[in-house]
């Protein structure tokens, strides 16, 4: 017996009619006439599909939601409806040949971003272009989660979603952003431009007035990095690249996946394994930036994760008693150092001005709970004592300088000097590697886009065509590059022939797309990244000299070649604090950070 809605007799007021399990028709009447019309329809789709009749597929088809409705009546695609219609719900698209596309300015994990006119008012625009006929579905929802990001925030110093555009031929939505002439990484990179002390409070100001207003509205961003930072020539600096963010509430925590933030501005407790975290870990990211910009070079630039953990340590001191008993991190028992690290923080930037040494101690706490809040940080000393940060109006203009074209001008400088022929070409934008990188401040790693998995595999017992153990450093960058880094023990009178197979999963892209299943900000539980150990790498020389003499000079640079990446020193010996790299282990799980790895050796 089927059901419908009713409306009581008399009374109008609609109630369902299952407990009798008995259908009644209300009295046709102006007011409810069309409800009567659609429950009639209704009526006799049901008895047609109980009587088997043709109509029946068409009444399987699902109910679409209203919203979807109105979308599409909008002018939204049917495919970009289902894929995110969410977050675009209520607007309108812009058709993308409304614009005219000027040069490609840019290029991210999922898109290309080019600078264009709007041919409507004739304004400059940024033009993020998302192909979706190629994503996956996953990815497409961390674009869909970026865009509901954005459309909460609105702020001076956050980059501001201006609207979307679509493309009637291709399967592509153009995201429209301000454009911003320049980014921070880009500008520190250039020679010639040396930052004041006024001028770096002006920046770290409107940085951490950005940060403040996406923490007040339960927004962090995961991804703080110089190449993030857009400034545009009126000196105003916005945060970009909300790819990795997420919402989150203080105070109903969920888990969410530790596998995001730029390495070089990684937080230590992400390194660990952390689950649940918070606003700390952008302050954590604003701190590092604050320092590189004093010191005019990143100030840890590691290359694995292990390595990175062991540069935090060595700078800020290895985390406390308290600390490993407070958070019980999933990769506590790998990274643990033997003997604990002092904090040198103070000693080590000693040149830097002498206000901002509080500010960088606060952001730099191992503890996240001790950097406090964007809205305490402002409120330093920092920012209250001489010199002032300077408006943003009197910064000075420099002609654009986004990361990309500092690539291409270094590619071309290096194929000048007829050096050419080692870096790869990622549609157009050629990769330089770091140590060629000319200039004093190095770009930080792409993105999030580096997974990097030190794998010790089981040793197994030599023997006729037994497989060999080794330890495998894998670093994986979704520009295609794969770099394997094989230690291999040695084996007396072995001789090794070995094949590898690599098989990339690209269904758990990286860290930029964390699967949902290890983000619970999409609604999953999440999962620890690290099942394995991770071993630490050479031990790094530690961040030289600060060059910022407040003494001097008011400039922040001086330094020639840059530190970190391009002129460290390597050293064989490991640091026997600590874990050892070459330690063998079972179980290994290698999936869990996208990549399956088999290594075979085999001995004579
Ligand atoms: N509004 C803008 N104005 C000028 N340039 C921009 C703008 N937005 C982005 N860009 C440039 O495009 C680059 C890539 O943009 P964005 O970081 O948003 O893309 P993404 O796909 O999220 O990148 P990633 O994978 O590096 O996180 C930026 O580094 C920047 O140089």
């Amino acid at each position: 017996m089927g059901c419908v809605l009713g409306t009581e007799s008399g009374g109008g007021r609609r109630r369902s009619r299952r407990r009798r399990g008995k259908v009644e028709e209300p009295p046709p009447s102006a007011a409810n006439a069309v409800e009567v019309r659609v429950r009639k329809d209704a009526t006799e789709r049901q008895r047609t599909r109980r009587t088997g009749d043709v109509l029946a597929t068409e009444h399987r088809k699902p109910r679409l939601p209203d919203s979807f409705l109105a979308n599409q009546q909008q002018g939204w695609p049917p495919w970009l409806l289902a894929a995110a219609g969410d977050a675009i719900q209520g607007w309108t698209p812009r058709r993308a040949n409304s614009f005219e596309r000027l040069a490609k300015i840019g290029q991210g994990t999922y898109s290309n971003v080019y600078k264009a006119r709007d041919l409507i008012n004739g304004k400059i625009v940024a033009l993020k272009k998302v192909r979706f006929d190629n994503l996956e579905p996953e990815s497409v929802k961390f674009m869909a989660r970026e865009i509901l990001v954005l459309r909460k925030l609105d702020h001076p110093n956050v980059l501001k979603l201006e609207g979307l555009a679509t493309s009637r031929m291709s399967c592509s939505l153009y995201l429209v952003f301000e454009y911003m002439e320049h980014d921070l990484a880009g500008l520190a990179a250039r020679s010639g431009v040396k930052f004041t002390e006024a001028q770096i409070k002006c920046y770290i100001k409107q940085l951490l007035s950005g940060l403040e207003h996406c923490h007040n509205n339960g927004v962090l961003h995961r991804d703080i990095k110089g190449s993030n930072l857009l400034l545009n020539n009126e000196g105003i600096l916005k945060i970009a690249d909300f790819g990795l963010a997420t919402f989150y509430d203080p105070n109903h925590k969920q888990p969410m996946t530790s596998r995001v933030v730029t390495l070089w501005y990684r937080p230590p407790e992400l390194l660990l394994g952390a689950t649940i975290y918070g606003v700390g870990v952008d302050l954590w990211s604003a701190g590092c930036i604050l320092a590189e910009l004093l010191a005019g070079k990143p100030i840890m630039p590691g290359r694995t994760e292990v390595e990175q953990l062991h540069k935090i340590f060595k700078l800020c001191g290895s985390p406390s008693e308290e600390y490993w008993k407070k958070y019980r991190l999933p990769n506590a028992t790998l990274f643990k150092p033997q003997q604990p690290y002092k904090r040198c923080v103070a000693e080590t930037f000693k040149d830097f001005p002498l206000h901002s040494l509080p500010l960088i101690e606060s952001l730099l706490s191992i503890d996240a709970d001790g950097r406090g809040t964007a809205t305490a940080a402002l409120e330093s000393e920092f920012f209250t004592t001489e010199p002032y940060p300077c408006e943003p109006s009197s910064l000075p203009k420099y002609p654009p300088s986004k990361e990309l074209d500092v690539k291409l001008r270094e590619e071309e400088a290096r194929r000048q000097r007829g050096l050419t022929g080692k870096s790869s070409v990622v549609d157009g934008a050629k990769k330089v590697k770091a140590r060629d990188r000319v200039g004093r401040a190095i770009p930080a790693p792409e993105a999030n886009a580096e997974i990097q998995a030190n794998l010790d595999l089981e040793h197994l017992k030599p023997s006729q065509n037994s497989a060999l153990s080794c330890s495998l450093a894998c670093h994986l960058r979704f520009s295609g590059a794969v770099k394997f880094e094989l230690r291999i023990p040695r084996m007396q009178g072995s001789i090794v022939r070995w094949r590898v197979v690599t098989q990339t999963n690209t269904k758990s892209k990286s860290e930029k797309f964390p699967p949902p299943h290890q983000d619970g900000a999409v609604g999953h539980p999440q999962e620890t990244s690290n099942k394995f150990p991770l071993s630490f790498g050479p031990a790094d020389a530690s961040f030289g000299s600060a060059v910022f003499n407040s003494r001097s000079s008011v400039s922040v640079k001086s330094m020639g070649a840059a530190g970190g990446a391009s002129s460290r020193k390597k050293t064989s010996r490991e640091d026997p604090r600590m874990a050892p790299s070459h330690k063998f282990i079972r179980g290994f799980k290698p999936s869990s950070v996208g990549i399956s790895t088999n290594l075979f050796f085999k001995s004579k």
